[in-house]
């Protein structure tokens, strides 16, 4: 780890180094790492006069916010994936459905660079991500703290007082969402489906809401559409239930065999 961390902050400096030599009104790339460190600094856009919670972020508070990005991105999204692969391999006709969407972006090309055009038209990839995240959220506990006394849902708590919000019951809560139960990708795409607010927390939200949403979301249609236009994924055996473990907020998966052939 100690080496990890000392990488980083050589990458950090160096960068903050080279941003500090250019003019203020040079063009700046917009990458992750420049952002974190021109961020709320006169070379922001959205610059506010500087308090506590509005300062510049620390090279630390930078490397920890890049070491959540690679740890509960890649977590998370290897998670996901094996959550997925799961609910494929159960349900036949929603398979059936992705593949058709997939080859007809594809056609019979198994290797051409997935654009981001692709990206936009795996619509049905998209609403399956989204159908696994409710069905079988990775995070299945979102934390949250008041240190003054407060009124939450009708109820007047005291300082401290920590909040522990079932993502899951959430999610199959039948106040909420049609037949809860039932995993139906399709439910995402009927014309200006919306879930309703609050009731819909794969990422999280208000301020706290996940930062790389986006970004997972993208890697893990792209996933699907790469691994299922290529392979042939068949779970080894169908009787048995996905295996997962309680790791304090996530869910992860122990194990799940998995047959993996070329496609015709
Ligand atoms: C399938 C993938 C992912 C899922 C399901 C997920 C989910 C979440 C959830 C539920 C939260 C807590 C939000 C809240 O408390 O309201 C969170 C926070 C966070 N996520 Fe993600 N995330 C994913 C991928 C990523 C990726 C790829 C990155 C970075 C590149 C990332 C960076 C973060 C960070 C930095 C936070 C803390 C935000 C804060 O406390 O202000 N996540 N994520």
């Amino acid at each position: 780890m100690e080496f990890i961390n000392q990488k980083l902050n050589a990458i950090i400096k160096s960068r903050r180094q080279e941003i500090e030599e250019k003019p203020l009104d040079e063009h700046l790339p917009h990458d992750m790492l420049t952002s974190m460190i021109i961020k709320n600094t006169l070379r922001d856009d959205n610059y506010i006069e500087t308090g506590e919670a509005t300062r510049p972020m620390t090279d630390t508070e930078i490397r920890v916010n890049i070491l959540d990005g690679i740890f509960t991105g890649t977590y998370k999204i290897g998670n996901m994936l094996s959550f997925i692969v799961y609910y494929i391999a159960h349900n036949p006709d929603v398979k059936k459905k992705m593949l058709k969407e997939i080859d007809s972006i594809f056609q019979d090309d198994k290797m051409r660079p997935i654009t981001k055009d692709d990206f936009y038209s795996l619509s049905y990839c998209e609403a399956i991500v989204k159908e696994v995240a409710r069905i079988h959220p990775v995070i299945h506990l979102l934390t949250r703290y008041i240190d003054k006394p407060n009124k939450v849902a009708e109820y007047h708590w005291p300082a401290d007082s920590l909040f522990l919000i079932n993502v899951k019951s959430v999610h199959n809560n039948d106040d909420y969402w049609e037949e809860p139960n039932k995993f139906n990708p399709d439910r995402w795409i009927v014309k200006n489906f919306e879930p309703k607010k609050g009731s819909f927390l794969m990422f999280g939200g208000g301020l706290r809401l996940c930062p790389g949403r986006k970004l997972a979301t993208i890697e893990l249609v792209c996933l699907i559409a790469l691994l299922f236009r290529k392979y042939e994924i068949d779970l080894v055996d169908m009787n048995t239930p996905i295996k997962t473990t309680n790791s304090g907020t996530m869910v992860l998966c122990v194990d799940l065999l998995v047959e993996i052939k070329p496609r015709n």
